[in-house]
């Protein structure tokens, strides 16, 4: 298995959050995890990247279970960039986690170089990430992970602290990591962050309710609050939201 777990339980004290969760993720694949506010997507994402342990199963990084020593293969973004932000500059900031795991200065240049760029902030090295904008901040926030070369990367929703304009960056960068080949996992409510996803993963009370296909998932009436706001229009009056706006400007 590349990604995933296996028989993945989890409890905050005595209140169960996940249960029995099965997940096998593909090299390479984008994955989108959806569900209601506090069905248990940010709680997976954490077990997922070993800031949790589960009280029951495990989770595999490639064929191997993740625990101290392998963890670093599984990056993880923070919904809020500031979270995850702790450089005087912008390629201190990227040079931590690679300072931490000793890699070599002129290998850490090359790979602050390449992670800037891949998310577009080449040039800013010498920036102050506080004078940087929100879209900056949560690629700044990528480009740190990114750097040390995970084999998957979990973002918890990711752009729902952005304005449009930050959304877009945020996009281009997915779009980015997906032609280099990135293994990605994104929680989110936004239709538009999940517009690409090669699967849908639905979770209902810390339950997996739905896996599959995209269009499939909003087609069918699994988790109806998921729905993007077209489709819900489309359900409620039985017309395409661009019809309806067409016929009250008329
Ligand atoms: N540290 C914690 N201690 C106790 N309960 C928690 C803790 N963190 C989350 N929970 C509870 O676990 C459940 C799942 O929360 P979680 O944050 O994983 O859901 P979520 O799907 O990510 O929600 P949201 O979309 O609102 O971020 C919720 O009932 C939440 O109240």
């Amino acid at each position: 298995m590349f990604f995933g777990c296996k028989n993945l339980s989890f409890s905050y004290y005595e209140k169960k959050v996940l249960t029995n969760i099965n997940l096998d993720v593909k090299k390479g694949e984008f994955v989108g995890l959806v569900g209601s506010n506090g069905s248990g997507k940010s709680t997976l994402l954490k077990l997922l990247c070993g800031i949790l342990f589960p009280q029951e199963g495990e989770v595999i990084i490639k064929d191997q279970k993740l625990d101290e020593h392998n963890r670093i293969k599984v990056g993880y973004i923070f919904q809020n960039p500031e979270n995850q932000i702790i450089g005087v500059t912008v390629e201190e900031d990227v040079a931590f986690g690679l300072e931490n795991i000793g890699v070599p200065r002129e290998k850490m240049l090359e790979r602050i170089e390449w992670a800037l760029s891949t998310v577009g902030l080449e040039g800013l090295n010498h920036a102050d990430p506080n004078a940087l904008s929100g879209g900056q901040k949560q690629r700044l926030a990528i480009a740190s992970i990114l750097a040390m070369e995970p084999e998957i990367i979990l973002m918890d929703e990711p752009t729902s602290m952005l304005d449009p304009k930050g959304r877009n960056e945020i996009y281009k960068v997915i779009r980015n990591l997906r032609e280099i080949g990135e293994t990605i996992i994104i929680a989110s409510h936004h239709y538009s962050d999940l517009e690409h996803v090669d699967k849908i993963i639905a979770l209902n009370d810390g339950e997996i309710v739905y896996e599959g296909e995209k269009d499939q998932f909003y087609k069918s009436n699994v988790i109806q609050s998921e729905l993007p706001f077209n489709e819900k229009i489309k359900r409620q009056f039985n017309a395409d939201l661009k019809e309806l706006v067409d016929e009250i400007c008329r």
